[in-house]
């Protein structure tokens, strides 16, 4: 696998220990650990977490990245391990923009990141990012479609929260199916909030899912949030829908000091919140992290590739061993060995059809 090189590199294959030290290659012994919670045209908010404990696993190369290869293999998903969620309790917030040695490395909200220069977060102080580690998940979407350039929106979640509303906006299985899609190839464990639950009955959206096996809540304003919070505390989980749905609701009301805390960090970028494109991290009280997301109308999964897809569906991915080259596996087609599976009894066809949704999105089969 390609990888660019770190600044660590540099410095050892350089091998002149004479040579003195310069602006391009610090030594990054004192560098600290940090979260980035907001990234604003070039301006990273990031939230410190101590010092960077050792050099393995950061680097500022993108050519591991988890969900291409192998992150999101054997799917159903586990719950992750809470550690490494980095503690509301900690750190200050430090503005850095990228090291030279990193331009060509995307970083964005919930990349771990390492910082020299002056990470003091005094007004108008400026630190800059020299490392960025490993992900272990990446949510990604492309610009649409067509387009096979994938672009990271938030990486090192735990759980993508995909908030539908029940009425108003009526729902859209449509983008469910996507956001869900991009949560399996990405690494992230998905769990659906159905929001204004007051307003229509949610049975009919949660039998559509039911095969999949994934967490499902609702929410309205005359109910406490206790499910939604139990499935998120401790996460780091992003919340992503479609405009209107109650996304910013739900999170003030899981963030009860959120307008506070964005209003920290659009101090620190000094810039105000990017709102078209901008996800930003806030800390829950109980512990872990809500990314909040601008609403979107679609979701580009240009990228997704059909095994990356059927890594999801480990129950019935081995079936299609039998099918012909080239197979898509969707509805209808001659030879897909997943019909005879289900016809042999070993594939669950509520299951298929669930598959079949999911990769009819994918191709832009669904409109939404
Ligand atoms: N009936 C009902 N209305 C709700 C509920 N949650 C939110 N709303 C209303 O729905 C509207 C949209 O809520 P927002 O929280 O702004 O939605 P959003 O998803 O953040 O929208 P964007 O900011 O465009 O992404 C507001 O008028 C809310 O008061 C709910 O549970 N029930
Ligand atoms: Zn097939």
């Amino acid at each position: 696998m390609p990888r660019e090189l770190d600044e660590d590199d540099v410095r050892v294959r350089a091998g002149r220990g004479s040579r003195p030290r310069t602006r391009e290659r610090p030594d990054h012994a004192d560098a600290v650990a940090a979260t980035v919670v907001a990234v604003d045209r070039g301006r990273y908010t990031c939230h410190v977490v101590g010092k960077v404990a050792a050099k393995a696993g950061w680097n500022a190369g993108t050519g591991a990245e988890p969900g291409a290869g192998s992150g999101a293999a054997g799917r159903p998903p586990r719950p992750p391990a809470s550690t490494g969620v980095p503690s509301a309790s900690t750190g200050a917030l430090v503005a850095a923009v990228r090291g030279g040695s990193l331009r060509r490395t995307s970083v964005v909200v919930g990349d771990e990141v390492a910082l020299v220069g002056d990470v003091s977060g005094t007004p108008g102080s400026l630190a800059r990012i020299v490392g960025r580690a490993e992900r272990h998940s990446v949510l990604r979407r492309t610009a649409d479609d067509t387009d096979p350039v994938e672009r990271p929106i938030v990486a090192n979640a735990d759980r993508l929260v995909i908030v539908c509303a029940l009425a108003d906006p009526p729902p859209r299985a449509g983008l469910i199916d996507r956001c869900l899609v991009a949560a399996y190839d990405g690494g992230l464990e998905p769990l659906l909030c159905l929001s204004k639950a007051d307003l229509a009955d949610d049975a009919p959206l949660r039998a559509l899912y039911a095969p999949l096996g994934l967490p499902v809540v609702t929410t309205r304003p005359d109910a406490d949030l206790s499910g939604l919070t139990a499935l998120m505390a401790a996460h780091v989980c992003v919340m992503f829908g479609h405009s209107g749905v109650g996304k910013s609701t739900l999170v003030n009301r899981l963030v009860p000091d959120a307008a506070q805390a964005i209003g920290a960090v659009n101090a620190v970028t000094g810039r105000g919140r990017h709102t078209s494109s901008a996800a930003i991290a806030l800390p829950m009280p109980g512990g872990g992290w809500v990314v909040d997301t601008p609403g979107v109308r679609s979701f580009g999964l240009g990228a997704v590739s059909t095994d990356r897809l059927l890594r999801a569906f480990p129950d019935l991915a081995p079936a299609t061993a039998a099918c012909p080259g080239g197979c898509t596996h969707l509805a209808g087609l001659a030879g897909c060995a997943l019909d005879q599976a289900v016809e042999d009894g070993r594939a669950d066809p509520a299951r298929l059809a669930s598959l079949r949704r999911l990769l009819a999105a994918r191709s832009g089969a669904d409109p939404s």
